[in-house]
């Protein structure tokens, strides 16, 4: 039997806790509904809505599991003692500032969870996962180890998976994960070109870098993550994201450029030195066909890309060949990048389909389809391999929101977050969830 390969689509399921606290500089979403209160339900809902339909149009999708929110022991390391309760009620009266950010619910975003390359593009032929150490944000950085243990309890076969620690803890090695990596093949089975693109160099200031918003990926960080997973350099490229477009709200890749397969579909404005660098692509890719959609800012601004999150959208292959983009509904409302996309499936290129998903309470925070996935290309003893448990199914589908009906809330404010009942909420709900899910003890407070 010949080898069968595929993309899976790992979403996060939204936490409890999901509210807008305005954390995160640089990401203009997040800085402009700070406070408003937030429906976790609803978000959890629009998730697994996204998930099943993506299940229906026969991708295989799977579940990434969030994390315990909030984070007391987050709050014990910067010295907040007593009792659970009385943790949360000092840090919330003391601190509210670090209170709000360790109960953020940003682990949805699995996007950032690790960066992840397939067995094919790899030394030793295994599947690599690195975790994430999101240092440019506090209440991201409280991410990494966890989301390490959740991934090994999903990939746990050490012949077909191998799992390195996050980079170290410093600026330096900021790194974001999948948000600054796509890989373009030709099939998912096929060694592919791993594309990484950083905002600023860490040890070089002579470097440019943004001067308005801070670089989160370091070009240092995306040469550890290919070191580590053993890729060779006439198959990786490294680029530089435009300084410009982060200075205007692009705080990571996968907010002006989207890989599938052999497209790269991005925003004239994306990157720097995009010529020598899509040749380097080129030419690393080899003599097969290789589709560069370029945005022209005359057809959509980076504005317009920053609010509507056209960038942001999941670029699929689908069974039936038609690649299709998966759009959050932003993209129909904006009159512009609506026209756009109707352009863009008429005019007979590779891209086919557009389909539009209301994941809006995502998007308040920064977060559109993109974000909500990891992407993790598997041949089909990798996937047997994988839990089985967390690929989404019309059992599971239907599990999970019984799951989050019972337990989540409809409405949180953010004086809410520091009731200490929610607190036990989130946990029976998780407890539960590691159960469903099979993906053994992976919280702390299980440990
Ligand atoms: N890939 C999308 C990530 C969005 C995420 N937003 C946040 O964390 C906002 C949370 C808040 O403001 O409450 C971030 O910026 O890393």
């Amino acid at each position: 039997m010949t080898m069968q390969h595929f993309e899976v689509n790992y979403d996060g399921l939204v936490g409890p806790t999901h509210n807008y606290a305005g954390l995160s500089f640089g990401n203009v979403a997040s800085l402009a509904n700070a406070k408003s209160s937030s429906s976790p339900k609803d978000a959890a809902l629009q998730g697994l809505a996204k998930m099943k339909a993506l299940h229906d149009m026969g991708m295989k999708q799977g579940v990434l599991a969030p994390q315990e929110r909030p984070d007391v022991y987050a709050l014990r390391r910067v010295g907040f003692s007593g009792t659970d309760a009385e943790v949360l009620y000092k840090a919330a009266t003391q601190a509210p500032a670090i209170f709000q950010a360790v109960c953020s619910a940003s682990s949805m975003w699995t996007a950032n969870a690790a960066t992840v390359s397939p067995s094919a593009d790899t030394a030793n032929g295994k599947v690599h996962f690195t975790p994430a150490n999101l240092t440019n944000k506090f209440h991201r950085s409280l991410e990494p180890e966890t989301s390490g243990r959740i991934l090994q309890g999903m990939f746990a076969n050490e012949r077909y998976f191998e799992h390195h620690t996050h980079l170290p803890d410093n600026e330096h090695f900021g790194d974001e994960g999948a948000a600054n990596h796509t890989r373009l093949c030709r099939e998912y089975g096929h060694a592919g070109v791993e594309v990484f693109v950083y905002g600023r160099h860490a040890f070089d200031s002579s470097k440019p870098a943004p001067t308005r918003y801070p670089a989160r990926q370091t070009l240092e960080a995306s040469e550890a993550i290919a070191r580590l997973h053993g890729l060779d350099e006439g198959n990786t490229v490294y680029i530089q994201q435009n300084p410009d477009v982060i200075d205007q709200g692009v705080f990571h890749n996968d907010v002006i450029a989207v890989g599938n397969q052999n497209v790269l579909f991005y925003h004239e404005q994306a990157f720097a030195d995009t010529e020598a660098k899509l040749a380097e692509i080129q030419q690393k890719f080899g003599d097969s066909e290789l589709h560069f959609i370029k945005v022209g800012t005359d057809q959509v601004s980076v504005q317009d890309a920053v609010s509507t999150y056209l960038f942001n959208t999941q670029l699929i292959t689908p069974p039936d060949g038609k690649m299709t983009i998966i759009a959050p509904t932003e993209c129909q409302e904006n009159e512009r990048v609506k026209a756009y996309l109707d352009s863009l499936v008429a005019s007979g290129g590779p891209i086919q389909r557009v389909e539009f998903f209301d994941v809006k309470q995502s998007m308040r925070n920064g977060g559109g389809p993109a974000c909500l996935r990891l992407r993790v290309a598997l041949n089909d003893e990798e996937l047997d391999a994988a839990n089985q448990h967390c690929l989404m199914s019309d059992e599971l589908f239907a599990r999970l929101n019984k799951w989050v009906n019972k337990h989540y809330r409809d409405e949180l404010a953010v004086d809410d977050l520091r009731d200490p009942a929610l607190l036990e909420e989130s946990r029976t709900a998780l407890d539960e969830l590691t159960q469903i899910l099979k993906i053994g003890s992976v919280y702390a407070f299980q440990r």
